[in-house]
């Protein structure tokens, strides 16, 4: 909580004069039951109407300050919550944008999603008390005290009596509390987790009519949530309650003991009226406290979570080392295209003449599972090779590709670019030199031209209508009536597998990357438009290093070098005909796939 308070830094004044005004408001509260007092003794027992008029008067003039103050008081608590919970989010925002693959893995999508809103909520409202009661209620608390003991001492010890017993109803409270607040984000992640999965994959629960089961697991997950709340909320709501029965208890107290004071003539009438006054403003102050102990309870729980963000460094460190001399080495045939990496290619010295891409040793493995995905690879690429990357499901294909721009970070052994280590890379121009399609096509809200520049903000109309042309993405776009103007719904639900697959190629494409990796990105294009996505890439950008990862041999067949996967290992490297005479592992895939004779042609 503390180490999150540094964004409050920019409402220093909101912090100081919010509590300074609410602190009027509080001094003027405390004066009114003195002040009454004052009209009770000098004013109704003696009939002076018109010190009665004029005692009142001040009376309500001190209440529309105290309006006033709590006002502008509540105004610089929004202002502070809200510029602290804006600052916040954006900043786990950014934060989390630099974590690697594997740390976002490890905290999940859905609980990053509640820490950013949920959690940092929590913390707002914090803020928000923070200022309009963190200081008023405790005020108000020992300045009534105070006054009540400027009004009677010996009575005032029954509310020093009281003391302890609301301090062990707070600990009591606190301590049980606190762990089951820090249990039931938790819980909140896990509905977080089901809902997002059962909204996500709708179509595939109804296919495989699982609506029930899904129905019971998110029941189950909700029940463990009202659970923990129903716990957490009947120990809360002790609070209240046993604060006013200690509170209530002492002013029966105070009226038994003031009885006699007053018989005694210690006392008069409106010092014991405005002794239960103040007891009453103490009581309620420590009902607010209460509230307050609650909620600080629960900030502390959020504040936690949302540290356990900021504290992660990213595992992907960033250095600034190497020089690139490459720049608008990529060409995409008769369009001039200015190449967006120069100004960070300029400053970049690569040498070219080492292997495009170079894998030494690499072994890689995600923690979660704790398996290796990939064991010892050593591989190289040349240059404007088209490299097919093929073998069985969960065989390490998609690792390969995902090290090279360090989505993840290899265990063992090194990768290079360029004969350049790829950890030495500086962050941006690793990402301009390689544009990856993943296996799930995403698309975002906006039109097609837009999604297109995605890859490359300041791309013209030509570059993007040349990537797409490229991508085989051209004719369907056409066959639109807004062409490139066409929107795009949330998702891209509005367009078929195989066009999503085409639109995110013509993104990756539009960068004009030094290395395009697909992976299993065509896997829903018929065998048609695959052949002439692969004819047109080979034709039209012939310096790209091509990775195209693939279940299917037909989809690698004719590519330079073909690299098979077994099981986190290299079984061969090789052109097609080479793997069908020497690799068994080939040779069994081409035949599962194709017959005997279509395989080797
Ligand atoms: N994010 C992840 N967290 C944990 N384990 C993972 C993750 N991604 C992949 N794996 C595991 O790593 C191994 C290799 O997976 P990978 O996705 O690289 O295989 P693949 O050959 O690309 O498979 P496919 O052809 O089915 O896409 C598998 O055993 C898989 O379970």
């Amino acid at each position: 909580m503390f180490k999150i308070a540094i964004f409050l830094k920019p409402y220093r004044k909101e912090c100081i004069v919010g509590p300074a005004f609410k602190l009027l408001e509080a001094i003027l509260e405390l004066l009114m039951p003195t002040i009454m007092a004052l009209i009770i003794n000098n004013g109704v027992i003696k009939r002076d109407v018109d010190y009665v008029i004029k005692m009142g008067g001040l009376m309500v003039l001190m209440a529309i300050l105290g309006f006033g103050s709590s006002v502008v008081c509540q105004y610089y608590a929004a202002r502070a919550s809200q510029g602290f919970g804006t600052t916040l989010r954006n900043k786990i925002f950014e934060h989390i944008s630099s974590l690697s693959y594997a740390q976002i893995d490890k905290f999940g999508t859905p609980s990053l999603i509640n820490r950013i809103t949920n959690d940092v909520n929590q913390l707002q409202l914090a803020i928000a008390m923070l200022i309009r009661l963190v200081i008023r209620a405790p005020f108000i608390c020992i300045g009534a005290v105070i006054m009540a003991m400027i009004l009677d001492f010996k009575l005032s010890l029954i509310l020093i009596a009281a003391t302890p017993v609301f301090g062990i109803i707070l600990y009591f409270i606190i301590s049980r509390s606190s762990p089951l607040y820090r249990k039931s984000q938790q819980y909140l992640d896990k509905i977080a987790l089901v809902l997002r999965e059962n909204l996500s994959g709708v179509r595939v629960i109804r296919a495989f009519a699982k609506n029930s089961s899904e129905k019971q697991r998110f029941n189950q997950s909700n029940d463990d949530l009202t659970d923990i709340v129903t716990n957490v909320s009947k120990i809360s709501a002790l609070l209240n309650p046993l604060t006013s029965l200690v509170m209530n208890g002492a002013i029966i107290a105070v009226l038994w003991y003031g009885g006699l004071r007053i018989n005694a003539g210690r006392l008069s009438q409106g010092e014991i009226i405005a002794y239960v006054n103040y007891i009453t403003q103490i009581l309620l102050a420590l009902v607010v406290v209460s509230n307050l102990v609650i909620i600080f309870t629960r900030a502390f729980a959020s504040a936690g979570r949302v540290n356990e963000v900021l504290e992660t460094q990213s595992s992907i460190v960033e250095k600034n080392t190497v020089k690139d001399s490459n720049t608008k080495n990529i060409n995409i045939k008769n369009i001039n295209i200015k190449n967006i990496n120069t100004e960070n290619c300029n400053t970049f010295i690569t040498n070219k003449d080492n292997p495009a891409i170079k894998f030494d040793k690499v072994s890689f493995g995600y923690s979660v599972t704790g398996d290796m995905a990939l064991r010892d690879v050593s591989v190289e690429i040349n240059h404007g090779e088209t490299v097919g990357l093929i073998g069985s499901t969960g065989t390490g294909k998609s690792t390969f590709v995902n090290l090279i721009p360090r989505f993840y970070d290899a265990v063992t052994g090194e990768i290079y670019i360029d004969g350049i280590n790829v950890k030495k890379y500086p962050l941006s121009v690793l990402k301009s030199k390689i544009s990856v399609v993943p296996q799930k096509s995403i698309l975002f809200t906006g039109t097609i031209a837009e999604n297109i520049r995605w890859g490359k903000q300041d791309a013209t109309d030509e570059e993007v209508m040349a990537a797409a042309k490229i991508a085989q993405a051209e004719e369907f776009i056409l066959s639109f009536s807004g062409g490139y103007s066409t929107k795009v719904s949330r998702g891209g639900a509005n367009f078929s597998g195989g066009q999503k697959q085409r639109l995110a190629i013509a993104r990756a494409l539009v960068v004009q990357p030094e290395i395009l990796i697909l992976d299993d990105a065509s896997c829903a294009l018929d065998f048609a438009t695959e052949a002439a996505l692969k004819k047109a890439i080979k034709q039209n950008c012939s310096n790209m290093t091509v990775l195209i990862v693939s279940q299917r041999v037909s989809t690698v067949k004719h590519a330079d070098k073909i690299i098979v996967f077994g099981d986190g290992y290299i079984e061969g490297i090789g052109t097609h005909d080479e793997l069908m005479e020497n690799c068994k592992v080939y040779n069994e895939i081409c035949i599962s796939q194709l017959s005997n004779g279509e395989a080797v042609v």
